[in-house]
């Protein structure tokens, strides 16, 4: 059957494709369809074998494996499948199919559709181009004229018949072998022609039109046969066109080929029924596709908000997260610092435990070491106790054995009494006679006191009543030995000093004391002397004791002591003041006294209360002196207006005698170093009363520590300075003159020259007496000082020892002098 025929045949057996589309038969029809084109083309194409039940997709796979256009239709021509073929020479075939179409004005097919196995626009194709080819033949010889073939003539180079392909043939069997016979030579063009695409320039298209063999050429041949005609007859505009295509009709070939690619057609038919279901189905599936995109669209929206919503999330959570990362930053910053903190009050801690461990342990030590002794005192408690129980009970033997003494003894004493009872009453009246004796002896008693009292006082008399002692300070630490004025002390009182720059016996002076005591003497030696005047006080007489000297010579020292002095190193003061109460004690039976301390100071001719209670300081003048108005005071003392304090014991005295010194500095701190520049008087007031007759004896001692003697110098001193010095010149030679006028007995003496006579002036004169110690300094540096402390106890004692040459003493002095000197020269 032609090609024509096999269409129409194809359209008339239902497989037209625009009826099978039109009339929708669906899935059966197409299958239907299908199973009549696979029939087809099985009968066409034994070797493509394919199965009875091919499903539609099979058979598209099948179209597909090789799967182009040009491929089928040369798969198309029995027994012309071509093995080995590759797809880019079928996709070249098929491109030049569809431009010819195009030139022909026909419409084409997409290659696309063909990969994609849409078949319905190939079989239109086909289809446009059966139609085509009918209607040109309808048209007749004139219409054909238009259209010219212009095959080549193929001329087989052996002359044989023509076209043999070179492939192997060795597997082909039946048609295929008649296809092998076809001819060597065409098939060798041919397949260069496929190949190539071509037909090749040489090949004329009349030529091959009018070749025989043609029955047997492959479609593709064919086609391009058809191609190139088409080609020529354009590219020309030939009308031999037509003649071609009349000859190609003419050709038996070409009716034999067309009733063949009518059946195809046909089969093309139904594959494109096929196809058209499928491409329903396509579109079904497409729907469903489109829906599934829509729901998957709704989806994607959907997640599109919920990433949205996600996002949003996120960044809450990122900003939750910052938010805690900052606290967890700020956490860790606090921990830190806190762990920081913790680890300083640990460290803290942990120091104060190790110290409070340390301490503990030696609080532990010494408890163990406390609890060791207790046990040792314990122990030896126990040991004592034990001894002691011992010891009670050897007492209690030997008391027992005591008491059986006793009661031995008490049997012989009641003896004795008994004894004594008989001879008691000539006992008694013997003791009676003697009671008479005593009384007797007591009713002259008094008289005898104080007839031993007159006694004692002349006694001190006949020793002087003005007694003159020199005492000697010893070097002070850091001071030279060495350079001492004082080169000689006598036994007797006798003292020479040594001027140092003077040479010979002028170098030397001579002076003369009640007694001399050098360095080495202590204070106890230095009061023996002044004791027996003490008794003095007591039996009524005035005493007074002052030291003269320059500053630091020693006056404080042998008046008072040193400071915070033991009982050795009392001064006069203290150890007077012990013996007048010891002796007022001895004395108790027959006198009872009472004894009144005051404490003055004379500074600058003004005299201050160093006792006052009120503890006020007061301004100078601040004391009333009451001269000698003995009267005027109720225990008829003459004293100036300072307080009276009662003391009963030494004691008292000491605590008294420490209330005016410290008052004394006080000033001293205000006044520059006054105590040297002030004399401190201590009056010590005794009032005895005579327990038998009530006659009352008063006697009143003065302890005076005078300022420093030392010269100021006129021009060296000024303002303050020189007007104390100027007061305490004055006061010291008034001094001087009352017992130098007391000495020489004068009938007058100045005692009102200055308040210090005047203070002291019940204890100067008259049957008061005085003792003087004359400080010196050692130091020969001071020796114009010692000189001239010295002269001041010349002139007080009324001796002139330097000058008294021409009588007694004089001479003794010279014998003395000529051994001092033998002395100071050996
Ligand atoms: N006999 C002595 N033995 C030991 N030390 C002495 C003796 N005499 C004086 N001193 C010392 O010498 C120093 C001066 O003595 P002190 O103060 O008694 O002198 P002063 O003449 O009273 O001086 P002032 O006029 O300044 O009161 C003191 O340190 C004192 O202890």
């Amino acid at each position: 059957m032609d090609l024509q025929a096999q269409l129409h045949s194809g359209e008339n057996r239902g497989l037209n494709i625009d009826h099978q589309v039109s009339r929708g038969d669906g899935a059966e029809g197409l299958r239907g369809m299908l199973k009549g084109l696979i029939e087809w083309l099985n009968e066409q194409l034994p070797n493509l074998n394919l199965p009875a039940e091919t499903s539609l997709e099979t058979f598209r796979a099948c179209l597909l494996g090789g799967p182009t256009l040009g491929h089928l239709l040369n798969s198309l021509s029995p027994g012309a499948v071509e093995m080995g073929v590759r797809s880019e020479y079928h996709l070249a075939i098929v491109e030049r199919f569809l431009s010819t179409l195009d030139k022909m004005g026909l419409p084409g097919f997409e290659v696309s559709d063909l990969e994609q196995g849409s078949m319905v626009k190939v079989l239109e194709c086909l289809h446009e181009l059966k139609s085509y080819f009918t209607s040109d033949v309808d048209r007749g010889p004139a219409h054909n004229r238009e259209r010219s073939w212009n095959l080549p003539q193929m001329e087989s180079t052996d002359g044989s018949d023509s076209f043999q392909a070179d492939e192997p043939q060795s597997t082909k069997f039946g048609p295929e072998k008649r296809r092998n016979s076809w001819g060597s030579k065409f098939q060798t063009v041919l397949h260069n022609t496929a190949l190539s695409g071509n037909l090749g320039p040489d090949v004329k298209i009349s030529d091959l039109v009018k070749w025989n063999s043609l029955d047997k050429a492959p479609t593709q041949l064919l086609f391009s046969m058809i191609e190139r005609v088409m080609d020529e007859s354009f590219e020309r505009k030939s009308a031999d066109l037509f003649l071609h295509l009349a000859c190609l009709q003419q050709n038996s070939l070409y009716k034999s080929r067309e009733g063949k690619y009518q059946s195809r057609v046909k089969a093309l038919e139904t594959l494109a029924v096929g196809a058209s279901e499928e491409s329903e189905v396509a579109v079904n599936h497409l729907w469903q596709i489109k829906t599934e995109k829509i729901k998957l669209e709704e989806k994607k929206e959907h997640d599109e908000q919920n990433v949205l919503r996600l996002i949003g999330e996120k960044d809450e959570r990122d900003a939750e997260i910052g938010a805690l990362r900052q606290e967890l930053e700020a956490a860790k910053i606090s921990y830190g610092k806190h762990c920081l903190r913790l680890e300083s009050q640990a460290k803290d801690t942990k120091a104060e435990l190790g110290k409070k461990i340390k301490d503990l342990e030696c609080l532990l030590a010494l408890s163990t070491k406390k609890m060791r002794e207790f046990e040792e005192i314990s122990e030896y408690e126990i040991q004592k106790l034990k001894n002691r129980e011992l010891r009670y009970h050897c007492f209690v033997d030997s008391h027992f054995g005591f008491l059986q003494e006793l009661r031995e003894d008490l049997d012989s004493v009641r003896r004795e009494v008994l004894k004594t009872r008989e001879w008691y009453p000539v006992e008694f009246q013997h003791l009676g006679m003697k009671l008479k004796e005593l009384l007797d002896a007591a009713e002259n008693y008094h008289v005898v006191l104080a007839e031993n009292r007159k006694l004692y006082n002349e006694v001190q008399d006949l020793k002087g009543n003005i007694r003159v002692y020199c005492r000697i300070r010893p070097f002070l630490p850091g001071q030279n030995e060495k350079h001492t004025a004082i080169e000689y002390i006598g036994e007797n009182g006798e003292l020479v000093v040594v001027n140092p720059l003077k040479q010979g016996k002028d170098s030397r002076r001579l002076f003369k004391f009640n007694k001399v005591f050098g360095p080495t003497a202590n204070q106890e030696d230095v009061f023996k002397d002044t004791q027996p005047l003490i008794q003095s006080v007591l039996d009524g007489y005035n005493v007074c004791i002052f030291a003269y000297g320059q500053t630091g010579s020693g006056k404080t020292y042998t008046m008072t002591g040193p400071d915070m002095a033991l009982e050795k190193d009392w001064g006069v003061n203290y150890r007077a003041l012990h013996d007048l109460f010891q002796i007022s004690q001895s004395r108790r039976s027959s006198i009872l006294y009472e004894v009144g301390l005051q404490m003055v100071e004379i500074y600058n001719e003004q005299v201050r209360d160093l006792l006052t209670s009120d503890g006020s300081q007061k301004k100078y003048p601040f004391l009333r002196f009451l001269g000698s108005t003995y009267h005027n005071q109720p225990n008829g003392l003459a004293v100036p207006d300072a307080s009276m304090h009662h003391v009963n014991s030494t004691y008292d005295v000491l605590e008294l005698m420490k209330v005016g010194f410290m008052n004394r500095a006080i000033g001293a701190t205000a006044l520059n170093e006054r105590s040297s520049r002030s004399h401190s008087i201590l009056t010590v007031h005794v009032r005895g009363t005579d327990l038998k007759n009530d006659s009352v004896l008063r006697g009143c001692l003065h302890l005076v520590d005078l300022a420093g003697s030392e010269r100021v110098d006129r021009s060296e001193a000024a303002g303050d300075r020189l007007r104390e010095a100027q007061h305490i010149n004055k006061s010291l030679s008034a001094l001087g003159d009352v017992i130098f006028a007391l000495a020489q007995k004068n009938s007058h003496v100045p005692y009102r020259n200055s308040k210090l006579t005047q203070v002291l002036q019940s204890s100067l004169g008259g049957q008061a007496k005085t003792i003087m110690f004359v400080q010196l300094n050692p130091d020969v540096e001071s020796y114009s000082e010692t000189i001239s402390t010295l002269k001041f106890a010349e002139r007080v004692s009324g001796v002139e020892l330097g000058a008294a040459h021409s009588n007694k003493e004089g001479r003794d002095v010279r014998e003395l002098m000529d051994q001092v000197h033998i002395y100071g020269a050996s």
